[in-house]
Parts: structure tokens; C-alpha cells; sequence
């Protein structure tokens, strides 16, 4: 345990006395609704006093434990200093309803609305994205904490150029090394080493519907109770999502539909990089690595609009091995030079300047991408 994350533990147990029941209305002039997740919904309002606007993190009470509200929110206002990273403003209080704190308002979206599909975002407004959010994970891995959660919804733009993003919700982050239980989930974000918890959920629902048809209503003596997967959690969770966000920003697709070792595209991935490994360097330090890749074997074919450059880069961020896998503070390496091969910058941006045309004269219709309608596009 990090000095930072026993202090987290401490500011929990202590904030939980100056927690005050207030009602938002006497307070705050509500503005709008910036968003919903699955915990709750983010307000941005005014405080009546000051006239500031801020954003309004509201977690209703039957389904949020206090404890891991305070956790969220001592997170915010205590570690996250970096300018890249949103910060809780010090007011923290309950409703009859909800539990409730404030944050630094981002005023123009996250980066998931902004996402073209098929088509990304232009690439110097990509490098603007990716080294901020390495400053913002290397200040929260240097502390001992792990975000856990990176994708485009949780980075919020404070300008629609992204000259300015924040990463935010922190409602997944864990110390470094801490146990927590593998999840597998079907996306690109969920890292190759999670496959081991999706083997065990496979087999847990083949067995339960074979007891479903025996007549058994589940539980039976005879019974086996698969296991959980314990992992320690560690901060190359969050290079491996860097790497697909970056992949995503880039493209406006995804590299693969799921992480998974069934799934085509991914494992025409793990060949390429099988291949590049072998004839590399036998160093296992990924930072050696870093300079050498750009001239290894052809790249994975949806890798092949890149530059040796923006090669090396993902091959260091997405490595299947989480231990060969670079950290953030890596990829400041590859910012400056170009990572789209030119005839593949070109129409990227002659499209993006079509639809943006279309835009102007009158269609709304493709101007704002979604992540979902973008899932599964690597398999091609
Ligand atoms: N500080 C903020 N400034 C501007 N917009 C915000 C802010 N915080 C959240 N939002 C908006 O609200 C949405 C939901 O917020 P957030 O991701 O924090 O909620 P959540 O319930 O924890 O989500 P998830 O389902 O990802 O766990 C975000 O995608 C974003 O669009």
C-alpha cells in the first residue's frame, strides 16, 4: 500500500463526519444534464453564491454504497491535481435520494460524441489527446492507483479542439497490487489477459443451462462451483486501453470486436506480434524495444494505414504480455512525427471534409460517432 492510497482510506473514514444533507435547489441553479452512466446522472449547474458552474456527480442511495462515493470523491479532490485529471471542488453532501458531489464542469462533451466513425478525429488533435492523457495516468500510476475504466466517455473536453481534455470517473480506480476479481468483457478495452475469467464464465453458463434442462433449478449437490479469478491489480490495464483509444481516435473503428483468442482479427494481431518478437531484439525491457520495431515484419492488416512509427507505438501499448507492456510516459516517445501513412491521411480527410460539407448544408445525420455502431469494424 502506497503512502496516497492509506491516505485515501483515512479520508474516507474521516469525511464520512463533515458529510451534510443539503438540497441541491437551495444551493445550485441546475443548467442541464451533462450525462448519464450507470451510476447515476451528471448535472451542470451554477452555485448561487459564487456564480461558478460546475458538474454535479449525483449517485442515488439505494444502489451506491457511501463508502465507495467518498472513495470517488476523496479520489478527485485529493489525488487528482494534474491538469489532465477532474478534480472534486470540496462539496460533498446527501439528499433524501442521492448521494451527491461537485467537479470541475467540462464544458464541450466527452470524446465519444466527437469520434467519427469510420473516421476518427483529425490526427494532430489525436497526439493533443494522447499525451495529455499520459501525463494524466503516469501522476495517477506514480501515486499507486490504477483508472481502470479509460475509454472515450470517460475523457471529458474542456474545448472542442482538444486542446484540453480531462479524464474523469474514478469509480473503478484500485491500488496498485490490490486483489480484485478478473472480468472479461466483450471489447477491445478489455485487456488479452482477462481471457482466463471468460473461459471460467463460458463453462459456469454451459453448466447452469445444462441444469436448467435437467429440471434442476440450479445449485444441485453434485454441482461444481467454478472458481474465481483473483488478478493483482496492475497499471498496464490502462496502457492496454491507451493503445485501443488511440487506435479508435485514429480510425473511428476498433482494432478487434473482443480481445478474445477466437476472434480473428485479434489473433491475426498476436501473430504479427508473435513474429515481430522473434526476430527482435532478445532484450525484454520494453523501453529497448520501443526503437526498433518500425522495420519488422508487415504489419497485422488493420494496422497497415500506420506509419513504422505509429507500429512501434501500438506494438509497445498493446502488448498481450502485460509485462513486456509499455507505460504511458513510453508513448511521449512517438508524439511529433506522423502515425497515418499519407494516402491514408488523405482520405481520412477528404472524408471527414464531406461530411463535414453535409453537415453545413443541413444533415445531422453521421456528425456524431458512437462507439457501439463502431464495435466489431476490425474484422475486416
Ligand atoms: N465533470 C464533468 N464535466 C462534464 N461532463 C461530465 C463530467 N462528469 C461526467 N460527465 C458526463 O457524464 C457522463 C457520465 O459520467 P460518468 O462516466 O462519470 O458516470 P458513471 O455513472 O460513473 O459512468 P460509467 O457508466 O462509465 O461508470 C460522461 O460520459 C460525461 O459525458
Amino acid at each position: 500500500m502506497t503512502a496516497a492510497t492509506k491516505l485515501l482510506d483515512e479520508l474516507c473514514h474521516l469525511s464520512v463526519q463533515s458529510m451534510t444533507s443539503l438540497e441541491t435547489e437551495d444551493h445550485f441553479r441546475v443548467v442541464k444534464l451533462l450525462g448519464e452512466g450507470s451510476y447515476g446522472k451528471v448535472m451542470l449547474v451554477v452555485h448561487k453564491k459564487t456564480g461558478s458552474p460546475m458538474a454535479l456527480k449525483c449517485f442515488p442511495r439505494g444502489s451506491t454504497s457511501l463508502f465507495s462515493f467518498l472513495r470517488e470523491y476523496n479520489l478527485s479532490l485529493a489525488f487528482c491535481s494534474h491538469p489532465s485529471l477532474t478534480r472534486a471542488l470540496g462539496i460533498a453532501y446527501r439528499t433524501p435520494t442521492h448521494y451527491i458531489f461537485a467537479q470541475q464542469a467540462a464544458l464541450h462533451g466527452d470524446l465519444y460524441d466527437v469520434i467519427v466513425p469510420e473516421v476518427g478525429v483529425e490526427e494532430g488533435c489525436v497526439q493533443r489527446v494522447v499525451s495529455q492523457l499520459c501525463g494524466a495516468l503516469a501522476h495517477l500510476h506514480g501515486l499507486g492507483f490504477v483508472h481502470r475504466d479509460l475509454k472515450p466517455e470517460n475523457i471529458f473536453l474542456c474545448d472542442p479542439a482538444c486542446s484540453w481534455v480531462k479524464l474523469g470517473d474514478f469509480g473503478m480506480v484500485k491500488a496498485v497490487g490490490s486483489r480484485v476479481q478478473e472480468v472479461w468483457y466483450s471489447s477491445a478495452y478489455c485487456p488479452p489477459e482477462a481471457e482466463v475469467a471468460r473461459g471460467n464464465r463460458a463453462r459456469q453458463e454451459e453448466e447452469e443451462e445444462k441444469e436448467k434442462e435437467k429440471g434442476g433449478g440450479g445449485g444441485g449437490a453434485g454441482k461444481e462451483k467454478k472458481e474465481a479469478v483473483w488478478v493483482s491489480v496492475d497499471p498496464s490495464v490502462d496502457c492496454w486501453a491507451l493503445g485501443i483509444l488511440t487506435y479508435a481516435l485514429l480510425t473511428g473503428t476498433l482494432p478487434w470486436a473482443e480481445t478474445a483468442s477466437d476472434n480473428r482479427s485479434y489473433r491475426r494481431y498476436r501473430d504479427w506480434v508473435s513474429s515481430s518478437s522473434s526476430s527482435s531484439s532478445s532484450s525484454s525491457e520494453p523501453g529497448d524495444r520501443l526503437d526498433v520495431l518500425g522495420s519488422r515484419p508487415p504489419a497485422a492488416p488493420q494496422f497497415s494505414c500506420f506509419t513504422p512509427l505509429a507500429c512501434s507505438l501500438f506494438r509497445a501499448l498493446l502488448d498481450p504480455q502485460p509485462r513486456l507492456r509499455g507505460r504511458p510516459g513510453d508513448a511521449l516517445a512517438f508524439l511529433g512525427g506522423e502515425w497515418l501513412r499519407g494516402e491514408e491521411r488523405s482520405r481520412l480527410e477528404e472524408e471527414r471534409e464531406k461530411r463535414r460539407r453535409r453537415r453545413r448544408s443541413g444533415g445531422k445525420k453521421g456528425a456524431l460517432g458512437k462507439m457501439k455502431e463502431m464495435e466489431g469494424r476490425g474484422e475486416r
